[in-house]
């Protein structure tokens, strides 16, 4: 399945629904902090199941409990819809992960 990458308008809308992730060139990132390298892994393991039942795949880097995550569409050489439904994905597996960060 090939998406097609998004317009500018659909980008800039898209955007606006993800305010933590900065556009960097064409490609979407966000920083996650969590508790410590335990919750980061933990963290890196759900986006990982998440990621691989949806076919597509982050671009990643783990440093103790910071997590830094890079999304674009390779084979559409940009950004779809793929990107910002993963993004939804991995916000919603942090704000869980912040919900908890107590135990
Ligand atoms: C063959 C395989 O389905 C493709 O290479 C998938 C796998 N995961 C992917 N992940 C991402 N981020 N972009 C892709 O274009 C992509 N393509």
């Amino acid at each position: 399945m090939v998406q097609d990458r998004l317009t500018k308008d659909a980008l800039d809308a898209a955007l606006q629904e993800r305010p933590d992730w900065t556009l960097a060139g064409d490609a979407i990132e966000r920083q996650f902090i969590l508790r410590n390298f335990s919750q980061g892994f933990a963290f890196i393991t759900r986006v990982a199941l998440a990621a691989e039942k949806m076919n597509h795949h982050p671009e990643w880097s783990n440093v103790y409990n910071r997590v830094d995550i890079r999304l674009s569409t390779h084979d559409a050489g940009g950004l779809t819809e793929l990107d910002f439904t993963l993004a939804r994905r991995i916000d919603a597996i942090f704000d869980d992960f912040s919900a908890h960060a107590g135990r």
